[in-house]
């Protein structure tokens, strides 16, 4: 079998244990460790002249590198997070353009490409993640690389009206085509796709369902991210930390409601914060009997977009608090921390009720790790919103629109009565999903197109 190597902007961490705040990171480290191979990166550091780093951990090879401040600037903080992020996810309002950022994404891409390809052996399977990484497919060709290569998008794809914003969307799309296999999170970011390939520049659906665009032949395919359920239930039985701030039955009849999201304006924060008040105060006999959890990592924290995401939910938590508390009740715990996994397990498992209500996200793995880490025999309820990827497969979960505040405080409260019975069913059903596409279904449904796919010969 020929070998994986993966290419992501972001490698999760090699030290075992270390919390990653990050699906990416999360579900490559989990894929790549069962067949093992070569991780390719940036190790999150920031350097004037940047060495290249090997170090092997079990049977995947880190391959890091630093990247130096006009390249972090240009690429990370500029085109990739203040104008694909924002773009990607629908907020237009929330994007910038410059020239030089995107020239300086196009140069990092090409210093990838060149300093991964002396690593490659001839039948290498080259998996790349992600949108900072969509033109590095183009380079690699240039440089003579012949190997099968695939994308996954681990984002939204927008339509072609919020996508065409970008200013070079047709020669950043173009090189995308460069590769053999595009995956996406849903059929719905796959077709907004295609859309822009048939309408904006002519592609053509070929019979066998492969694409032809600016003279490359490549395919596209669904691959919803998953998790892996067995180990997630074993972590959320075996962690019972002194510090467990959640006890459904022993210390206090109260129950706990969870969000666990880096500090994300994508992630719906401020609008939760909104509901949760507006639940107290439509439904005030839950005061006092139920406390909220939110758990916020902070993240890109020197892109302003972020910093100021950051002050409005600093607010919002005060507000809340200062209006509501009582000297033996606090109902909003504000944490902008990352924490372990086995320890979010735990504290999923303990949660009444999951509230998951991203603006829109590629998939949200925070929500099929709340419904993986339940008791079955007294599972919890997930609160998700319809614009989170989780949401095509978990149909079963109380299913809300984040615009709409009264809304998600009625699911809130439809949440907390919701007998034993409905609570077993639903968390039945959606457990079959999500054992139906965990995470192993989505390397290996990749990895097999990606191996199967015979395209047209390239020049
Ligand atoms: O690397 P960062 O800038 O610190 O950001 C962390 C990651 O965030 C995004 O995660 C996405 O991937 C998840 C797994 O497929 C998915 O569930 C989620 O909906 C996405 O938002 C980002 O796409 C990654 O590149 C980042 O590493
Ligand atoms: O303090 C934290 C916060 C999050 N996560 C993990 O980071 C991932 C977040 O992935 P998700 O797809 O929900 O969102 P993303 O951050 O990738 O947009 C999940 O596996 C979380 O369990 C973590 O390990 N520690």
């Amino acid at each position: 079998m020929s070998r994986l190597v993966v290419v992501s902007n972001r490698v999760a961490p090699i030290k075992a244990g270390k919390a990653a705040a990050g699906g990416l990171a999360v579900g490559v480290y989990d894929a790549l460790r069962q067949s093992g191979g070569i991780w390719f990166g940036w190790n999150g550091d920031i350097s004037a002249d940047p060495p290249i780093n090997s170090e092997q951990v079990g049977n995947i090879t880190y391959v890091t590198l630093g990247l130096t401040k006009r390249d972090y600037d240009q690429y990370y903080r500029g085109f990739s997070n203040a104008t694909l992020w924002p773009i990607f996810h629908y907020r237009i309002d929330l994007a910038r353009y410059d020239r030089d950022e995107y020239e300086g994404y196009r140069r990092v891409n090409q210093m990838l490409a060149q300093k991964l390809k002396p690593l490659l052996k001839p039948d290498d399977i080259i998996w790349i993640h992600d949108y900072h990484l969509i033109p590095f497919a183009e380079e690699c060709r240039r440089l003579g690389i012949r190997n099968r290569i695939g994308f996954f998008l681990h984002i939204p794809f927008p339509p072609p009206e919020i996508l065409t914003v970008i200013p070079p969307h047709n020669e950043l799309l173009k090189t995308l085509c460069y590769y053999d296999l595009i995956g996406f999170q849903t059929e719905t970011d796959r077709l907004a796709f295609q859309d822009y390939m048939t309408r904006e520049v002519r592609g053509v659906i070929e019979a066998d369902g492969s694409l032809t665009a600016y003279g490359q032949n490549f395919r596209s395919g669904v691959y919803p991210i998953g998790v892996v359920p067995n180990e997630i239930q074993q972590l959320g039985e075996t962690y019972k930390g002194r510090r467990h701030p959640m006890r459904r039955t022993s210390d206090t009849a109260r129950k706990t409601i969870i969000s666990v999201d880096r500090l994300d304006y994508s992630k719906g924060l401020v609008e939760r914060f909104k509901a949760y008040e507006a639940f107290l105060d439509r439904f005030p006999e839950h005061r006092r009997n139920v406390e909220f959890f939110q758990i916020a990592p902070t993240s890109r924290s020197d892109v302003r977009t972020y910093q100021s995401i950051r002050r409005q939910l600093e607010s919002e938590a005060g507000h809340i608090n200062g209006r509501l508390s009582d000297l033996d009740w606090t109902p909003l715990h504000y944490l902008n921390k990352s924490h372990e996994r086995r320890i979010l397990m735990g504290l999923f498992r303990s949660a009444s009720i999951g509230f998951v209500t991203p603006l829109r996200d590629g998939m949200n793995l925070v929500a099929k790790e709340y419904v993986a880490a339940q008791n079955p025999e007294d599972p919890g309820v997930l609160v998700l919103s319809r614009f989170a990827g989780a949401a095509r497969e978990l149909t079963s979960a109380l299913i809300v629109n984040p615009y709409d505040c009264i809304g998600m405080a009625e699911a809130l409260d439809r949440a907390l009565r919701m007998p034993l019975a409905e609570r077993r069913d639903r968390y039945e059903h959606m457990m079959r999903a999500i054992r139906a596409a965990d995470l192993s279904a989505w390397r290996d449904n990749f990895l097999r197109d990606l191996r199967a796919f015979v395209s047209q010969p390239r020049e």
